[in-house]
């Protein structure tokens, strides 16, 4: 059974970062870390906060077993190209959109691709990441990128045809979570709390929601009927929400998040 353990991350910006940080924040030896990046100053910086060895990214790749791909969709299979990859290395792909099969013919035989979707509270250990692997990746692959992950999460592993969905719901479910709680913290300031109080209430209420979902395993209707009192100032709320088609418009959001991985596939 495999288990690679020298991992370099190429292209440390948002998400990547996330990746690194998680990783070292759940005991990765920072000797086993290698940070790809095009920008001197950058390393630097990486170097002084996590203590792992910056390079560029070609030199990052060549020291590791595992490459974490984290450039930009439309970098990523320039970046695979120049690289001098080679058999029995895994490469993890965090980019949206882009499939295994377009990665795999940018790789040489005996490189196996594995694609996940990630999200941002990975830097905090607190990530969720889809795994799907590519006919070039054999269980034990797949395996390699779960731990990777698990590092930083939760993980699970789905069908490819699944991805840019998981993409739409976890991949950028914390970007509605924190919209959500910019809305919510203007609503306060708007009701006349001070704006330091708002933020303090909407901050713990999200978080103690999150943690009170996860940890009750209740399905999340049953828990909001607990909050909403017949006749009462919930019921209130949630009847704006409806009327203004709130649960709808995560349908029509997510359905546009899903089919812009699809272009982004296609571009
Ligand atoms: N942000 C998110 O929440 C999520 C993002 N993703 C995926 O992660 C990937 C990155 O997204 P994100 O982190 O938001 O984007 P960023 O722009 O923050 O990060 C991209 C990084 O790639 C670096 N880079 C580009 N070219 C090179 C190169 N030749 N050598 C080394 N480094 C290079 C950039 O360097 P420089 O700093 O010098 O510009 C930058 O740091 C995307 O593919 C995205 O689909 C997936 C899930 C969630
Ligand atoms: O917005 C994006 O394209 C990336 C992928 C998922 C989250 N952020």
């Amino acid at each position: 059974m495999s288990q690679r353990s020298r991992i370099a991350i190429v292209g440390v910006g948002n998400m990547g970062e996330a990746v690194l940080a998680g990783l070292v924040k759940s005991g990765h030896a920072p000797a086993d870390l290698f940070a790809g990046v095009r920008r001197p100053e950058h390393g630097e910086e990486l170097t002084a906060r996590y203590g792992v060895t910056a390079a560029p990214a070609a030199e990052a790749a060549a020291a590791a077993e595992i490459v974490v791909l984290g450039v930009k969709p439309y970098d990523v299979v320039a970046m695979l190209s120049s690289l001098d990859l080679r058999a029995g290395q895994l490469v993890v792909s965090l980019a949206a959109g882009i499939t295994t099969e377009v990665m795999e013919s940018a790789v040489p035989d005996g490189v196996a691709v594995v694609r996940t979707m990630p999200n941002t509270p990975s830097g905090i250990g607190e990530g969720m990441t889809v795994v799907a692997g590519g006919v070039s990746a054999s269980d034990d692959d797949v395996a390699d990128a779960v731990r990777l992950m698990e590092a930083v999460g939760g993980v699970a592993v789905v069908p490819e045809k699944n991805v840019d969905a998981a993409a739409a719901i976890s991949g950028s479910g914390p970007a509605y979570v924190f919209y959500v709680a910019e809305a919510l913290v203007e609503a306060g300031v708007h009701l006349g709390l001070p704006r330091a109080t708002a933020s303090k209430l909407v901050t713990q209420t999200l978080a103690g929601s999150s943690l009170l979902l996860r940890e009750s395993g209740e399905h999340p209707a049953v828990l909001r009927e607990r909050v909403t009192s017949p006749g009462g100032t919930t019921a209130a709320a949630l009847r704006v929400l409806e009327s203004a088609a709130v649960r709808a418009a995560f349908l029509d959001a997510t359905r546009a998040n899903r089919d812009r991985s699809r272009e982004i596939a296609a571009e």
